[in-house]
């Protein structure tokens, strides 16, 4: 153990699943299939579906057209219904009955996820303090650390994701890149490990092999082969309380941390003695340390299985989304243009009001020379930046990504397990045990709640509505809603559109190797890769160096 950090008795608790939950998109809709569940006491008014004859169960015609599938059940039976699917007896709920899922703490995504897999025990184990389930550490640490501060994050997130473009991709005429997600696992993975651990953390390799590994170790773990093994779960319980392979990633991130703390405390301290401030490090490990009093880690080990956590439910997620966005830049290349256009004009407004100011600035006399501005906050250097204000300002891009959530996002998905019996508005009633699952199919897919052409992919559709692409609510849920919503859904957000921005600026074409699987890329779920990789062609030819 290294006593890097003060012991701290008055300890927050954690749900340490909840965090694990936004895994639940992919992963554990996956393991949705390896449990049954042993009894399931229905309210008699809830109706089930008939299982088509020859069937035994409804996986089938789901798989067969789910749209369709469902608009059949919802049309003949209501908004809520039975259904035998993934291996179980589901209660679907569709429309606007979904808020109260959402909004009863009787429904719980967490406890949905630990009876599918188990998985509880095995997350805990990485942790020494906060060990409640219904605690909220994470959830806390992003929304006081991370939302607050993404201005100040975004210029070293841009960054990252650019460095690593340029450095993986860079200049193509007509490159073919097969496995267009490991450059996105590098560009995601640096990009948050500088934000939550600090550059000098970050710039060890195998960090951010960490940072990309962990959530395949958690996956094999939660599920994804396992699925149909009825002991799975029962051999998560014993086996992984005990052999983690989380741990590996713990000591990674203490062996890297370490130093560095030792070191920042060092010149923590000259600063001190010298009586200068010190430019204390802007990152996530850094304002942990400095506010261990209030969120009392028990050491160092501890404060990192708290940041592995943080990773586990934001590098794989944000990868996977971004890696889907260039899959939909490639099906649908008549919006690249517009979205190229739109980046050219916010800058180009930014740069144009910057002037402004500093024409302003010289003419009232608090700047007496234009080179003056180099340095300040007006530096004409960063005129064109891709600050957060300018992203705010990119409304067609937010717009894009909201539209890539919603037409992708599995029709049933983010099942909810009651923790005791809920009577709902309509009168029906959910025992305790039953798994709900939330059907997106009549959110995400109906006109009403979506306007025209809800079968049509319309990138633009949003715009001007006030619906942006981090707004949680019944009309759209890849982010949750409600108290649990996903806190992180800014800076997911902040760092999908910025890959959205780098692409299509940087590249006037992308397509796939073999379109055959365009429909696989639109819909291809979390942890589920497109099997055809990309080519990518540049706008321009890299700018010769000077002599
Ligand atoms: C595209 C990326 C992401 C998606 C699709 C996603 C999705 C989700 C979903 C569906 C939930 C569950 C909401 C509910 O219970 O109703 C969730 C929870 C959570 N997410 Fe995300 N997430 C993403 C990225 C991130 C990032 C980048 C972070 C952290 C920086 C993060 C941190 C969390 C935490 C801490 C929770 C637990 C919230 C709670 O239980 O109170 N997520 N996420």
């Amino acid at each position: 153990m290294i006593g890097l950090l003060s012991a701290n008795s008055a300890s927050m608790p954690i749900d340490a699943l909840k965090v694990a939950v936004p895994l639940g998109i992919g992963l554990a809709s996956a393991a949705l299939l390896t449990i049954k569940m042993t009894s399931n006491p229905y309210d008699k008014s809830i109706p089930n579906i008939p299982v088509r004859k020859g069937d035994s169960s409804h996986d089938k015609e789901l798989d067969e057209n789910q749209d369709e599938f469902l608009i059949r059940c919802e049309q003949e039976y209501g908004p809520i219904f039975n259904l035998k699917a993934l291996n179980q007896d589901l209660t679907v709920i569709s429309g606007p009955m979904v808020r109260e899922v959402f909004m009863n703490e009787a429904f719980s995504f967490g406890d949905a996820i630990d009876t599918l897999t188990g998985v509880r025990v095995f997350l805990m184990s990485v942790l020494k303090s906060h060990k409640d389930i219904d605690s909220r550490i994470t959830h806390d640490l992003v929304r006081d650390n991370i939302s607050p501060n993404l201005p100040l994050f975004t210029p070293r997130i841009v960054e990252q994701l650019e460095r690593v473009v340029n450095e993986q991709l860079g200049y193509c005429e007509g490159k073919v890149v097969e496995k267009p997600i490991k450059i996105v696992q590098d560009m995601i993975a640096y990009a948050m490990a500088n934000v939550f651990m600090g550059p000098e953390v970050a710039q060890q390799r195998i960090v951010i092999d960490t940072f990309i590994q962990v959530t395949y170790d958690f996956g094999i773990v939660i599920g994804r082969d396992n699925r149909k093994n009825p002991w799975h779960v029962w051999k998560n319980k014993t086996k992984y309380g005990v052999l983690n392979p989380l741990q590996k990633h713990i000591k990674v991130l203490t062996d890297a941390a370490g130093p560095v703390i030792e070191e920042r405390r060092r010149q923590e301290a000259e600063a001190y003695e010298n009586g200068v401030e010190w430019d204390r490090p802007l990152d996530i490990m850094q304002r942990l340390l400095d506010n261990n009093d209030k969120y009392g880690f028990i050491d160092l080990e501890d404060m990192c299985g708290h940041l592995l956590i943080l990773i586990l439910v934001s590098v794989h997620t944000t990868t996977d989304t971004s890696t889907n966005l260039m899959y939909y830049l490639a099906c649908f290349p008549e919006y690249h243009e517009p979205l190229f256009q739109e980046q050219q004009e916010v800058l180009g407004q930014i740069e144009a009001e910057r002037e402004e100011l500093r024409q302003k600035k010289l003419q009232s006399g608090e700047f007496s020379s234009a080179e003056e501005f180099v340095g300040t906050e007006l530096d004409p250097a960063h005129d064109r930046d891709l600050s957060a204000a300018a992203m705010k300002r990119m409304v067609k891009m937010d717009s894009f990504v909201r539209e890539i959530f919603r037409y992708r996002m599995t029709r049933l998905d983010l099942m909810h397990l009651a923790r005791k019996p809920v009577t709902l508005s309509n009168g029906m009633r959910i025992a305790k045990g039953q798994m709900v699952v939330i059907n997106l199919r009549s959110l995400h897919q109906s006109q009403e709640y979506q306007g025209e052409d809800p079968a049509e992919f319309r990138p633009f559709r949003f715009l001007g509505k006030a619906k942006a692409a981090t707004k949680a609510a019944t009309d759209y849920l890849p982010f949750g809603m409600g108290r649990h919503a996903c806190p992180g859904r800014f800076l997911a957000i902040q760092e999908l559109k910025t890959v959205g921005v780098l692409m299509v600026s940087r590249y006037s074409k992308i397509e796939m190797i073999d379109p055959s699987h365009r429909n696989r890329a639109l819909l291809s779920r979390i942890g589920d890769p497109c099997p055809s990789g990309l080519i990518f062609t540049s706008r321009s030819a890299p700018a010769k160096k000077e002599a």
